[in-house]
């Protein structure tokens, strides 16, 4: 997305159509240059591989020469000794063997220097590849702030009987427009009706025909920015069935996984390349849930009855936690999945309790990624924080009484919170509200200045759901002219 001003800023289209083309010019020579870093990277991988393969070789080579010297050493000593010191025959033999080790000794010192040279040259590489790959995190960062550090996608989910609603339209040029169109009957029945359209842009518009895959190839840009030291705080927006957890989580099959699912494989993929430039990472997840502004740890094994209170605290260094939370230190891919498979597990254990639960609460997914690079001396630091917001709709007052009432007001109030947490950042205020909701409160770290931010904001296309839908995209709408200040890495 581009941005030109914060929230309600009056734009000049000619001015914002310069900028745009720009930025986009900018982004397209970025690119190409994160390209060709990545190319000679692996380039430089290969051929480091290479030496290292061959340093190694001559190591071996030597040792089978120092111990070639060792026996000759030996066996021309042995041969001194049982002469008893005087001239004998065998000195011949012993004079030989001299110069054989003398040979040996001056070949060996070739190839002691040969690998020596070797050597510099890995390490020369290795200092190389480093610098390639901090060249290539600032040119990713870079072409991620260009497009905006608040992002917003729109996916339409499909009809039940598949395809689109006739109100929905979606832009066959730009991947980027989306417009909902309301007929409006004449109220005297002389005049034809008449079609007003609420035209809507956004980063990119997913239509009903997208793969999770699809969806999933826009974010995982960010999605690495996390190991680069970035703060990324993905979030979906909607009304209930409108296909948050869909996009989110997804289904079980590979092809249907969800952001979360597809975000942990990447991330451990990719802290396994690290690894080889001596990068070395710990992992640590974990899953909550808020409903009715109170928190419950998604990942609790123990007696239900006995669980204690959650409360958000700020750390001595300004970072945001929560007391009694289960933090699990994780390692592999297997292992975050089966925390997210426990996590549903206790919400659904919830959900069989309190009907329809899960669509009324926020659920926090939030890994946290340390960073260090011993050799190079550089740690990095970031939290990659994957959120399932509670359903959007607005339920009629009326008709919502006791328990129902309550609810609505909590995520009323959270998600309004939202906005107004994410509009006075764009407009740098000096005060922002994180307190005013356990949501923004828990989010403060990966919504704040540090930070790339996601909206995911969800659709459901059939006719009744008109004006939700038109409420939900002015909700992304307003998130939409936000610029949030430039994120820097948490590198030390
Ligand atoms: N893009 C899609 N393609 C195919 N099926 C989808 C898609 N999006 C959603 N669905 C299906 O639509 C139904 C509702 O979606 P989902 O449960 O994700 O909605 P939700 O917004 O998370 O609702 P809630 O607020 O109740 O959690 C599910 O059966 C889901 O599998």
């Amino acid at each position: 997305m581009l941005y030109t001003g914060g929230a309600g800023a009056r734009r000049n289209p000619w001015d914002l159509r310069g900028k745009v083309s720009d930025m986009e010019d900018k982004i397209q020579n970025y690119q190409v240059k994160f390209k060709s870093v990545n190319q000679e990277n692996e380039v430089l991988k290969g051929s480091m591989a290479l030496s290292q393969t061959r340093a190694a070789e001559m190591e071996r080579e030597l040792e089978t020469q120092r111990s070639q010297i060792r026996n000759h050493l030996l066996l021309w000593t042995d041969r001194i000794f049982s002469c008893g010191g005087f001239f004998c025959p065998l000195q011949i033999t012993v004079s030989a063997q001299e110069s054989t080790v003398n040979r040996l000794q001056a070949n060996l010192r070739v190839k002691e220097e040969e690998v020596t040279a070797l050597q510099a040259t890995v390490s020369q590489q290795r200092d190389e590849l480093h610098a390639g790959e901090m060249e290539r995190r600032r040119l990713h960062n870079a072409i991620q702030e260009l497009k905006g550090n608040i992002r917003v996608f729109c996916r339409v989910r499909p009809l039940v009987a598949g395809g689109l609603s006739h109100h929905i339209q979606l832009s066959g040029s730009d991947d980027k427009s989306i417009t909902l169109a309301k007929t409006e009957e004449s109220h005297t029945g002389k005049t034809t009706d008449t079609q007003k359209n609420y035209n809507f842009s956004f980063d990119r518009v997913f239509g009903p025909q997208a793969s999770q895959q699809e969806v999933f190839e826009e974010i995982s840009l960010l999605v690495q920015s996390a190991l680069d030291g970035y703060n990324v705080c993905c979030f979906a927006y909607g009304q209930t069935g409108s296909g948050k957890t869909y996009t989110m989580e997804g289904d079980e099959f590979d092809e249907t996984r969800g952001v979360i699912p597809r975000a942990v494989q990447q991330i451990f993929k990719a802290a396994d390349k690290l690894a080889a430039q001596g990068w070395e990472f710990t992992f640590t997840a974990s899953f909550v849930e808020i409903y009715n502004e109170t928190l419950r740890d998604l990942l609790h094994t123990g007696k239900s009855v006995k669980k204690p209170d959650l409360d958000i605290r700020k750390t001595t260094n300004n970072e945001v936690t929560i007391t009694n939370l289960t933090y699990k230190k994780v390692s592999t891919e297997d292992q975050v999945l089966g925390l997210i498979a426990l996590a549903n597990q206790n919400r659904s254990t919830a959900q069989t309790a309190q009907n329809d639960r899960s669509s009324r609460s926020h659920s926090v997914f939030q890994l946290d990624i340390e960073g260090v690079n011993v050799g190079r001396d550089v740690k990095c630091k970031s939290t990659l924080c994957l959120v399932d917001l509670a359903g959007s709709e607005r339920m009629v007052k009326s008709q919502s009484q006791g328990e129902r009432f309550k609810e609505m007001t909590a995520i009323n109030g959270s998600l309004s919170n939202l906005g107004i947490v994410i509009t006075a950042l764009a407009n740098k205020e000096s005060y922002i509200p994180y307190r005013n909701s356990k949501l923004t409160y828990l989010l403060q770290g990966c919504l704040g200045g540090n930070s790339k931010t996601l909206m995911f904001v969800n659709i459901a296309p059939e006719p009744d759901s008109f004006a939700e839908s038109l409420n939900s995209l002015r909700f992304a709408s307003k998130v939409n002219d936000c610029v949030i200040g430039t994120a820097s890495a948490n590198r030390k």
